[in-house]
């Protein structure tokens, strides 16, 4: 059977393609500058026979108007030769779809129907940037794939776990009860992942793990025993770590200063908070591997953003040790946390208190897979941990299936 696996970002569309159950991806990409007339598709077809060799890799430019036109261009990749990996679109048994909120109504792998897609909707509200990209996945994959089963993951579903004292805002209640406003938590799919492949390499299912997801999007969750206790992103994917263009945690005083005597709209601010904020608005730039680039080059807008990126996910990592009340490892995972040694020396450093401690020259070597960074004798283990959020979602999606 053929799993396909979507993540529909807002400008982005990341997607694999599995054969199941042996888990073996057959092809995998990214179409981005989704909207514009310079659209870019990277298509990678892996070699079944061999693993080790590396996929062959298509790449085009050509304007993509929309979600829809990206995802027809893949299928053309997926079906025709010389990248074509099946025969036709009824191949596809079930696709998969990373969906950003699915509320306290969600909390795991849901067949979409009509009401599933109605409730998507109505989160709409709650996640701008992400749910209405994905929900567009999913009305293009009905036209598409209209054989295949349509299922949704919700990256909130696994931070369901949260004690209601964690997940609670010290608002008044009906707040909660009526309107919903509560911490709902995000990449929940890969604090899954990377926390079971940690448990799995210490041999311990109770494994007290604080999972460091940097990327775009930051987040970190707390889990033990394979449940998340806590994590740093809320009511939406705004709160938390410094992200690239997001700002995370802020004294909400400032929305109110800035929305009254700064008079600016709520859009604005929506705006200001959400794309301009973040290592962008430190920096001018939010993609990582430029920042440290200028860090390099001596600026000094780069080496402060760096201290408070870093400084930030210092202070969660203490908040989580005591929410944990201990620590048996650390996880660095996605695009700046598999990749940005300088990020990993800058969390790790004077935290011996904590128990890290961190091998320098492990850090800077780049192998691929799970690592350990610490030094032999440290009592916390720090792992890199690849990310694999569309196997995890093919995983979770093909349980739903009858046996
Ligand atoms: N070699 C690298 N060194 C530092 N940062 C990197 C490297 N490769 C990728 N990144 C960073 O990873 C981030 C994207 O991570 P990714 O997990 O793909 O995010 P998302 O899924 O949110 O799009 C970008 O900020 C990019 O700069
Ligand atoms: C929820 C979220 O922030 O996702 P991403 O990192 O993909 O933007
Ligand atoms: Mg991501």
């Amino acid at each position: 059977m053929n799993i396909f696996v979507i993540n529909s970002g807002s400008s982005s569309i990341k997607y694999q393609l599995f054969h199941w159950p042996a888990e073996q991806p057959v092809c995998s990409g990214l179409v981005e500058r989704v909207g514009s007339a310079q659209a870019t598709i990277t298509h990678k077809v892996f070699d079944a026979q061999s693993p080790a060799t590396p996929p062959v890799e298509t790449q085009l430019t050509l304007p993509l108007p929309d979600h829809e036109a990206g995802l027809l261009e893949v299928v053309r990749l997926l079906t025709a030769a010389p990248s074509g990996v099946i025969q036709d679109p009824a191949d596809i048994a079930l696709v998969g779809h990373r969906v950003v909120h699915g509320g306290e109504t969600f909390a795991a792998a849901t067949l979409i129907t009509p009401a599933v897609k109605a409730e998507i909707r109505r989160l709409f509200s709650l996640a701008p940037l992400h749910n209405p990209a994905n929900y567009l996945g999913i009305e293009v994959a009905e036209r598409v794939f209209p054989l295949a089963q349509q299922v949704a993951v919700f990256d909130t579903a696994f931070h369901q776990t949260l004690p209601e004292y964690a997940f609670r805002y010290a608002l008044p209640t009906p707040l909660y009860t009526e309107q919903r406003i509560r911490k709902y938590g995000f990449h929940g799919t890969s604090h899954q992942y990377v926390a079971a492949q940690a448990a799995a390499y210490l041999g311990q299912p109770e494994a007290r793990l604080i999972t460091i997801h940097l990327g775009n999007g930051c987040s970190m969750a707390a889990v033990r025993g394979g449940q998340s206790l806590d994590t740093s992103m809320g009511f939406s994917p705004l709160a938390g770590l410094v992200m690239g263009t997001r700002s995370g945690d802020l004294d909400p005083s400032v929305l109110l200063h800035l929305l009254g005597p700064l008079g600016y709209s709520v859009e604005q601010v929506n705006t200001l908070l959400n794309k301009e904020s973040g290592m962008l608005g430190l920096t001018g730039a939010n993609d990582m591997r430029d920042i440290s680039a200028a860090l390099a080059a001596g600026d000094a807008r780069a080496a402060l953003a760096y201290d408070l990126y870093a400084y930030r996910i210092r202070q969660y990592i203490g908040a989580y040790a005591a929410v944990l009340n201990g620590l048996d490892a650390i996880v660095f995972t996605a695009g700046v946390g598999e990749n940005d040694a300088l990020v990993r020396t800058r969390v790790c450093q004077h935290m011996e208190f904590f128990g890290l401690a961190l091998d320098e020259s492990k850090n800077q070597q780049r192998l691929p897979g799970l690592r350990e960074l610490n030094t032999p004798e440290a009592r916390v283990k720090i792992l890199v941990i690849p990310t694999n959020e569309e196997l995890e979602i093919a995983r979770q999606c093909a349980a739903l299936l009858p046996a």
